[in-house]
């Protein structure tokens, strides 16, 4: 199957690349050509004028069920809202629930342009069902908070993630270990979770330092910050590990981080809306640590348009610095694209439009008012569109949305389910 994008205006997302006009050959679930003009013929063409063609954004952190409590709980503080809100509405979900919440993020995350994401949370087989249906890409965890003897139920679970659904769905869906967070997990279950991961050659998605709550918990516990306590575990030692959110790092916390497989999944919205601090990715960055960039779930962030998340993130550290030269426009879509890329250990397939990697696209109709005119593509991008522009979504080769219609998910149905479940998941709470 060969689909053609012809002249669309292309942002590749590399370094060097400057956005020019050209077309873009697929083949399968690959990209076999970029350029001014392809001339093999193929079997679907897309007229690209007027808009842009740019890599899939990437949602470096999410717990996709939670789009089902979305509005449920806002105004609280995390460790508030975690306890006495998400975690009773939790129990009360079904796997079921947890099937249709997912599909409920993936609509959502496909009409605002993202086509890969991380993925932490319980009942992973229906999560991971849902992804081979919709088709998007994703790299999934099995939540892991060791509070009582369960007797190895849960890192079960998670093994059995692993087994079954490592590279499945044609390599779509990856998985990694996902111990919650340092406030969750004990040293002997996470030291056993990090030796796992160093023999099962896989990475590790974790929580760190979200609120100064923790910052106090762990030094009360440990005596030491949440990011000495996993450094002193070796957690930072072998495995690519994927940290989300790491707001409140010492300039040493910062320095047991250089030199880290993986790095930080930075995330804005939900931080803002947490009042929870603002992560300190310049510092980061500058000493050579990838940051990435998520949402969280929707029951924090409530909007899992990534679009908000670029401009977010940019606009935070210029405020921060009092300095609008820090993290520039392109280099804010870099962050949703192939930094993230990186983050889910899938840059060598996705995160740049390049001849030899993965279809991950797509297409953002730039020919409306408040995209209007185009004096530079990558500003525009970064600070004026938002996820209703994007018009075409495509992964692994196949288009999951074209003129903003969900080709894979019956939305009407999936409206309806969402609206039933998510009524009596919150029912007494
Ligand atoms: C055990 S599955 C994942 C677990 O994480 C919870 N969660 C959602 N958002 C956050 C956040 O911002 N910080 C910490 N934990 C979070 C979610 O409710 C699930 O229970
Ligand atoms: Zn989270």
């Amino acid at each position: 199957m060969k689909l053609l994008i012809k002249d669309v205006t292309i942002v590749t997302m590399l370094d060097d690349d400057q956005p020019f006009r050209g077309d873009i050959l697929i083949e399968d679930d690959k990209i076999k050509e970029i350029s001014s003009q392809v001339q093999e013929q193929a079997d679907k063409v897309i007229q690209g004028n007027g808009k842009v063609a740019m890599p899939g954004l990437i949602n470096a952190h999410q717990h996709t069920p939670m789009s089902l409590l979305k509005g449920f709980s806002d105004d609280l503080k995390l460790m508030d809202w975690l306890d006495k809100k998400m975690l009773p509405a939790e129990n009360n979900m079904t796997p079921e629930d947890i099937y249709w919440g997912c599909k409920l993020s993936m609509a959502e995350m496909i009409k605002s342009g993202t086509t890969a994401f991380a993925d932490m949370y319980v009942h992973m087989n229906e999560i991971a069902q849902a992804i081979e249906e919709v088709g998007m890409r994703a790299s999934l965890t099995r939540g892991l908070v060791f509070f009582e003897d369960d007797k190895g139920r849960r890192l079960r679970e998670a093994m059995e993630l692993i087994d079954q659904w490592h590279g499945a769905a044609d390599g779509r869906i990856t998985t990694m270990f996902g111990p919650h967070a340092p406030y969750t997990c004990p040293p002997e279950p996470l030291k056993e979770v990090i030796r796992l991961a160093e023999d099962k050659k896989l990475p590790i998605h974790i929580h760190l330092a979200e609120t100064k709550e923790e910052i106090v918990k762990i030094r009360d516990k440990y005596n030491q910050t949440p990011t000495e306590y996993l450094y002193n575990l070796g957690l930072f030692e072998k495995s690519h590990v994927l940290l989300a959110h790491a707001v409140h790092l010492t300039r040493k916390d910062i320095s047991y981080l250089v030199g880290m497989r993986g790095g930080v999944a930075h995330n804005p919205v939900s931080n803002l809306k947490l009042g929870c601090g603002i992560a300190p990715i310049v510092e980061m960055l500058q000493r050579g640590i990838n940051v990435g960039l998520g949402t969280d779930g929707a029951g924090s962030a409530t909007t899992l348009d990534m679009f908000e998340e670029i401009k977010t993130a940019t606009w935070l550290q210029k405020l921060d610095y009092g300095d609008p030269t820090q993290i520039p426009a392109k280099k804010a879509i870099q962050l949703a694209t192939k930094n993230s890329a990186i983050l889910l250990n899938i840059d060598k397939e996705v995160g740049t439009l390049e001849v030899g990697k993965k279809a991950d696209l797509i297409l953002i109709d730039i020919n409306k008012p408040h995209l209007m005119p185009h004096h530079n593509i990558e500003s525009l991008i970064a600070y004026s569109v938002n996820g209703g522009d994007v018009d075409t979504t495509i992964v692994n080769g196949k288009i999951l949305m074209e003129n903003r219609q969900l080709l894979t998910i019956n939305e009407e149905e999936l409206l309806q389910q969402a609206a039933v479940r998510a009524k009596r998941i919150v029912e007494g709470i």
